[in-house]
């Protein structure tokens, strides 16, 4: 059987965020095990029921299955039974569980980001003597299952080199790609029991050949792809393959999978290009082959350019495959459907309504194009017409183009990215703060409680006013600096309680985005975002932080630091408009932040902290372009904060990530503290920025926040002690990995008590060692 036009992924949150729900209920003991498999069971059946109304084939290979209890990265080392030994003592769905979020006994396994993207997966942590076999079959099952309610489906399974790829060592130097061949032994078996299930197509994801950003070499690992699939697809006792290289430029790979054999190939043409003649020579009977053309970008939320798509898939057919029209990546990093969005609604811009184009909206591009492919173009000549008019409105629409913003990111220069020295900085801010050694902080969200979270909601609704919300925020800011002063922490935050999301929360109130109230996209687990919706340019209008901080100051003595997201960050975390450069969007948001700067600043604000957690998400896959990208970003929070005094101290805060590649552009940021994931890492990162000169004050995260486990006063301590030996002392803070907003209080009360008492003990060590100095 052939295969159809498509998509590579589908979201797998639900319309109405059904999974959160199922499994959030499931841990708090809502329901049982049955209840949650039966919950999830829905969801992907209605899922599946939906993919075939908006047009894809119900019986071909076009309803891909990439659903997930929680990340399709942990489900592959669920399925090879590639589990650390502190979790072999745990079962079913205890295990799996354990492995995403920990818990009492055991900490999970580490979390980073899906390559330049805001969703995360679980690390896998493989050694030479880590289990893998055949564990389990849900995969299978769900294939049978989806079949049993009529649907034949296209499994989506990350591929073995990829997971590997993505993968950490159990010890320091361990390279996981050793155990390649017992991974491949698994994906035979599986892929014959897919066979056996009457599967015809499977899905294959081999995102690591795009990718220069992991530890193994690009070409290392495009020649194993080569291999392993080469071997794989000699048996034929197997589903035909669709060999995925999305998220970004495969050119380099193409040769490679097409040697491997492989039915299909499916490439981004979003972040890649076409195949030219000279990758394809020697590749024979092209026309045999299917490339799935990735022309609708999978992680943006914008409506394709039909007409561009059109040509693309022309000159792919010019080259002399059969084609299919694709999305560049799987659907699972955009909302699911436009229509869910009340449109009336003045937040949201109705200009907007014909520019986007969420999961379902791409899956109707899909089939126009492929009707466009099948039935010639004039089939589709109303849509290709009306999508041209569409894009050319947009660009003459107000607010697309600011005369003000324009020239004021023109007349930007190099000395408005620019502090003062930073020995002059240091004694200014020393002599204004008079902080203790190691001084305890933490990163700026405190638990968003029900209670908040049901004010905010209230108060979206109308059913509180302006005011009560007002005062409902006010108290429980006035209750999170008691707290700290209670904790005796030096230099204390607000909370973000008036925030909904680091990023929404600035999009809301700055110039040129748009917000929406049902496009939810998973994060991780269980955790979703509503990524905002960058369509214009950017200035800020009115109040943004500075009230709330005002009020925050004005109730203790300590100092409390202004709290706000950085360029970048607000880039990475939201849907971003493709007409002009990100570069110059980074920089239209950073004046508009320097300005909120200068406010804080103003009000009497001693510390700012300007958070760029994204700075490593954004980084090119491709090493030729990582120059631009750290200039632009690095460029952009120095425009954001170098317009302040000498004596105002500049925080950034950077988590999620290994930051090994980025450690020159941290520093960079020029921050004078930058505060950074580290717990569960042990420190690694500090030995790094010791290499490369760090001077700065930095504070290692010593709580992994991601897990609900306290740690203990002599952990935290030991992990100070290791930080002491990497870096000077004086210029250590003392810190969690990140904020607590996904925290509950009991293990927030107890950590933070734990960290600070650790922060003391280990003072007095120092002093006691005179290693401290005045
Ligand atoms: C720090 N991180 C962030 C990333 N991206 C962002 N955009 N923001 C981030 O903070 N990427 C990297 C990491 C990822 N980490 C997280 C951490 C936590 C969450 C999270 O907690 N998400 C929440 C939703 C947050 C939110 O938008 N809350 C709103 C709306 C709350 C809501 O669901 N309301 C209900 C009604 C509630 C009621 O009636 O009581 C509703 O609308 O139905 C708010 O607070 O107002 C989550 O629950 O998933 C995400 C990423
Ligand atoms: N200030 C934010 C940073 C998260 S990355 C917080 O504390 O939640
Ligand atoms: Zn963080």
């Amino acid at each position: 059987m052939s295969l159809s036009s498509t998509i590579l992924g589908y979201p797998r949150v639900g319309r109405k965020r059904e999974l959160k729900k199922a499994v959030e209920a499931y841990w708090a003991g809502r329901s049982d095990a049955a209840g949650l498999k039966e919950a999830e069971a829905e969801l992907r059946k209605a899922n599946l029921a939906r993919l075939v109304e908006l047009g894809l084939d119900r019986d071909g290979s076009a309803l891909p299955e990439n659903s997930s209890l929680y990340d399709q990265v942990l489900d592959i080392t669920f399925l090879l039974g590639a589990v650390p030994e502190r979790f072999r003592g745990l079962g079913g769905l205890d295990q799996y569980f354990a492995l995403a979020r920990g818990n009492a006994e055991v900490f999970p396994l580490e979390m980073t980001k899906w390559f330049d993207t805001n969703y995360h997966y679980l690390v896998p942590e493989i050694g030479p003597d880590t289990p893998i076999s055949l564990k389990n079959t849900d995969l299978v099952d769900r294939f049978t299952e989806a079949k049993s309610w009529g649907y034949l489906t296209r499994p989506v399974i990350v591929g073995p080199v990829t997971y590997l790829a993505l993968s950490k060592g159990e010890t320091e130097g361990y390279d996981p790609l050793d155990r390649l061949e017992d991974v491949v032994a698994v994906y035979e078996q599986l892929l014959t029991a897919f066979k056996a299930a009457g599967a015809e197509w499977v899905e294959i994801d081999e995102t690591a050949v795009v990718s220069d950003n992991l530890s193994a070499s690009r070409d290392g690992i495009i020649a194993k792809v080569e291999q392993v699939w080469t071997h794989l697809l000699s048996s034929s006792n197997r589903p035909h393959v669709l060999l995925a290289a999305p998220y970004g430029d495969s050119t380099k790979a193409f040769p490679a999978l097409f040697r491997t054999g492989a039915e299909a190939i499916a490439i981004d043409l979003d972040r890649g290009t076409l195949p030219s003649a000279d990758d394809l020579a020697g590749i024979n009977n092209l026309s045999s082959r299917t490339l799935v053309a990735g022309v609708v970008d999978g992680r943006n939320i914008w409506a394709t350019d039909l007409n561009k798509a059109k040509d693309l898939l022309e000159q792919a057919k010019d080259l002399g495959f059969t084609v299919k029209v694709g999305t560049s990546t799987s659907l699972q990093h955009v909302p699911h459907d436009t229509d869910l969005e009340n449109w009336a609604d003045p937040e949201l811009n109705e200009n907007l309504h014909d520019w986007l184009a969420f999961a379902d909206q791409k899956i109707e591009e899909v089939v126009i194009l492929d009707r466009g492919l099948t039935e010639g173009w004039d089939a589709i000549a109303d849509e290709l017409s009306k999508n041209a008019d569409i894009l050319t409105r947009r660009a003459a629409t107000a607010g697309v183009a600011v005369d003000a913003v324009r020239e004021r990111v023109a007349a930007l220069t190099e000395a408005d990215r620019t502090r003062g020295d930073y020995a002059e900085r240091e004694a200014a801010q020393e002599a204004r703060l008079n902080l203790p050694p190691l001084p305890t902080t933490t990163i700026g969200s405190f638990p968003q409680t029900t209670e908040i979270r049901t004010s905010r909601a209230a108060h979206a609704r109308g059913e509180i006013d302006d005011a009560t919300y007002e005062d409902r925020m006010k108290e429980e800011i006035e209750r999170v600096i008691r707290l700290q002063e209670e904790l005796d922490i030096d230099v204390l935050v607000h909370g973000e309680a008036e925030r909904n999301d680091m990023v929404q929360y600035f999009a809301e109130l700055l110039d040129g985005f748009a917000v929406t109230k049902h496009g939810w996209v998973q994060s991780y687990g269980s955790r979703c975002t509503r990524p905002s919706i960058l369509w214009g340019d950017v200035a800020k209008s009115g109040d943004i932080s500075v009230p709330w901080w005002s009020f925050a100051q004005s109730v203790t003595n300590r100092p409390v630091k202004g709290m706000l997201t950085g360029p970048v960050t607000i880039i990475a975390w939201s849907f971003v408009r493709k007409d002009i450069s990100l570069g110059q969007v980074a920089d239209q948001i950073a004046l508009a932040l320097r300005d909120e700067v200068a406010d804080l600043e103003k009000a009497g604000a001693a510390i700012i902290q300007v958070d760029e957690p994204a700075l490593r998400e954004l980084l090119p896959l491709e090493q030729s372009k990582h120059a631009d990208y750290l200039e632009w970003s690095v460029g952009s929070f120095r425009a954001a904060t170098a317009g302040v005094d000498k004596a105002t101290q500049i925080h950034t805060h950077l988590c999620y990530s290994d930051f090994g590649q980025i450690i020159d552009a941290i520093a960079g940021l020029d921050a004078d503290v930058t505060s950074i994931e580290a717990a569960r890492s042990a420190m690694e990162v500090l030995p790094d920025l010791n290499d490369h000169g760090f001077s700065h004050g930095v504070g290692p995260g010593v709580w992994d926040i991601h897990s609900p486990r306290v740690p203990s006063t002599e952990e935290i301590a030991g992990l100070l002690r290791l930080a002491v030996d990497s870096v000077d002392p004086r210029i250590l803070w003392v810190n969690p990995d990140c904020g607590l907003k996904t925290r509950g209080y009991d293990e927030t009360v107890a950590s933070l008590k734990n960290l600070v008492t650790a922060a003391k003990q280990v003072r007095e060590e120092l002093s006691a060692d005179q290693r401290l100095l005045a």
